[in-house]
């Protein structure tokens, strides 16, 4: 079943096409994330796997506003490893970021310059702040699609470079039917 928040935004119509960014994300999009490269190629590469609907009032680069996202991870996952975004650093990378858990379950993972990795769990109504050079993803630990809001600064940028080069030190898997986060 397919599920969509969508954002109740004052003066909507005069953003969409603008302001309003949709994306999806789908598994043949994800290509090197996720570790176990045999189970990535029998899954299905045409699912989603999460969506982001991003409202960027201001131009993307420009200093002082703030970005909102609503993104849905749908849950499942490669091997053990469960569904998840495919994580960045901000490309101004002192800049922070809110996460903000509505439904489901999942863990935001974190990792600093030094490549510490750590992960808080998410649930409905928890908060996380993700602070500035602390690259961070999201993964859907549970059953039913996650949904989260993102708040972050329209000057901060996404660095998926590094990430796709270096990768995160940690993956997080299921093990005995629970998240566990492994240190590569
Ligand atoms: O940008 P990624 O790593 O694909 O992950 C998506 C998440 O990151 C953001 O784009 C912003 O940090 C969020 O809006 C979204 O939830
Ligand atoms: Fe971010």
């Amino acid at each position: 079943m397919r599920a969509k928040v969508n954002i109740d935004i004052a003066n909507t119509e005069k953003l969409v096409g603008k302001g309003v960014k949709d994306s999806k994300k789908t598994m043949s999009q994800l290509i090197g994330v996720f570790k176990d490269e045999e189970a990535f190629k029998a899954a299905d590469q045409d699912q989603v796997v999460y969506e982001v609907q991003a409202y960027m009032p201001v131009e993307e680069g420009k200093k002082g506003g703030l970005f909102w996202g609503n993104s849905m991870v749908y849950p499942g996952k490669v091997g053990t490893e469960y569904h998840m975004t495919r994580g960045h650093f901000h490309s101004n990378l002192d800049t922070g970021e809110y996460y903000w858990c509505l439904k489901g379950e999942g863990a935001l993972i974190m990792m600093d310059l030094d490549r510490n990795c750590w992960y808080e769990e998410m649930k409905p109504g928890t908060l996380h702040y993700i602070p500035g050079n602390v690259s961070h993803r999201v993964a859907n630990t549970g059953y039913e699609p996650l949904f989260f809001n993102a708040c972050w600064p329209s000057d901060a940028g996404h660095d998926y470079a590094s990430i796709e080069k270096e990768g995160f030190a940690a993956r997080l898997f299921e093990v005995d039917g629970k998240p566990q986060l492994i240190k590569e």
